[in-house]
């Protein structure tokens, strides 16, 4: 893997997208989607770092902001629910001389969860090890710990700027061999930014599936990358590929299903737009690959357009927003091949696929 350096560690803090927030035009605005659908950093991913905001990070934080008080009462005790530190409370870091430290910065207030992760940052400090630092505008920056003397750390940023932090705002970042692991479990350190990063290296290389654990996180490419098709799906049924993969995770199912006689079930989840209706049909094309022969799935998979006809419309998030949920029942046969299948709709978004065994498999 390459070095930290290929990529931008300017990362924008996990928030949702306020509600009025429209995705662009997917032609225009690959990147800039991508973003914004997980909030991961603002602008051209590979671009230099810039501690000051694109417009996306402007509007993303800006609604994140506005929904501020909720959040982050309702997650007092999660390590995602830090408030953001405002413009007002601390002085900006572009506008602080490059030469001089910088005067200290004011203390954020200490969540419960900080001095949880806080308790593995003097270990950092000490160490000198590279840490993460998020801005007043909530972005996390990649710095290089110079010294520390008890509850401040001088850091600096790669361009040079030097500043003063508290510890406890600092967290601390994975070594370079472990960048774009596939796994979000393999990472030593599990924090915020170390996830939002590793995602981001992983999309900027269109690797936008990665596991945590048995969960298969995936990144909305709004684009076409080349991980679907046959030779793809041959790959996987021949276990010729390993990487995280809708294929891989219905394989691991219809093969669990054919091994222990037990129904499976496949739940796919995210906000509007993040790609479930899309990640159903891949799912099941690799089903109709695996499980065909008799036709039906090909009946399965023409039950798509007919029902996003009806049940389809453009939102402010997704132009071909589902505005139902999904309860799609595949039964197979004896043999393993698929012998028929019952799609129920309902108002929940969530999408369920269960695979179901003939009666006498139970
Ligand atoms: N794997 C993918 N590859 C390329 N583009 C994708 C992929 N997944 C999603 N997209 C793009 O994102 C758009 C929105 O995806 P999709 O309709 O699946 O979202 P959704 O989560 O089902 O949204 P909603 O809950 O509003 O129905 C798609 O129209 C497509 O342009």
């Amino acid at each position: 893997m390459s070095g930290r350096s290929q990529v931008s560690p300017s990362l924008q803090s996990i928030k949702s997208l306020p509600g009025q927030f429209k995705f662009m035009d997917t032609k225009a605005s690959d990147h800039l989607a991508m973003s914004e659908n997980l909030q991961l950093g603002s602008g051209d991913a590979m671009s230099p770092r810039t501690l000051g905001n694109g417009t996306l990070g402007d509007r993303v934080a800006e609604g994140a902001e506005r929904s501020n008080s909720n959040v982050d009462t309702a997650n007092e005790d999660s390590p995602y629910g830090r408030s953001l530190i405002s413009g007002e409370e601390r002085p900006s870091i572009g506008d602080e001389d490059s030469e001089a430290v910088a005067s200290p910065l004011p203390s954020t207030s200490t969540s419960r969860s900080e001095r949880i992760w806080g308790d593995m940052t003097p270990y950092a400090s000490k160490k000198k090890l590279q840490s993460w630092f998020q801005t007043p505008i909530g972005d996390w920056e990649l710095v290089k710990i110079l010294s520390t003397s008890g509850v401040e750390t001088l850091v600096s940023l790669p361009e040079g700027k030097v500043f003063k932090v508290k510890e406890e705002s600092l967290l601390p970042a994975n070594p370079d061999i472990l960048d774009g692991v596939d796994d979000l479990m393999q990472l030593s350190y599990l924090n915020e930014p170390s996830v939002l990063y590793n995602l981001q290296y992983r999309y900027n290389q269109d690797m936008i599936y990665t596991k945590a654990g048995p969960v298969l996180v995936a990144i909305n490419p709004f684009k076409k990358v080349p991980l679907y098709g046959n030779n793809y799906i041959e790959a996987y049924k021949n276990k010729r590929m390993e990487s995280p993969h809708v294929y891989a995770i219905t394989d691991t199912a219809i093969r669990e299903m054919r091994r222990d006689e037990v129904n499976q079930s496949i739940i796919i989840s995210g906000e509007s737009g993040a790609g479930k209706t899309e990640t159903a049909k891949i799912a099941m094309q690799y089903l109709a690959a695996l499980g065909g022969g008799s036709g039906i799935e090909y009946e399965i998979l023409k039950t798509n357009p007919i029902l996003e006809a009806f049940g389809n419309a453009k939102t402010l998030r997704n132009d071909n927003s589902s505005r139902f949920g999904k309860l799609i029942e595949i039964q197979f046969s004896e043999t393993g091949k698929i012998s028929g299948a019952k799609i129920q709709t309902c108002k929940m978004i969530l999408f369920v696929f269960s695979f179901l065994l003939p009666l006498g498999f139970l």
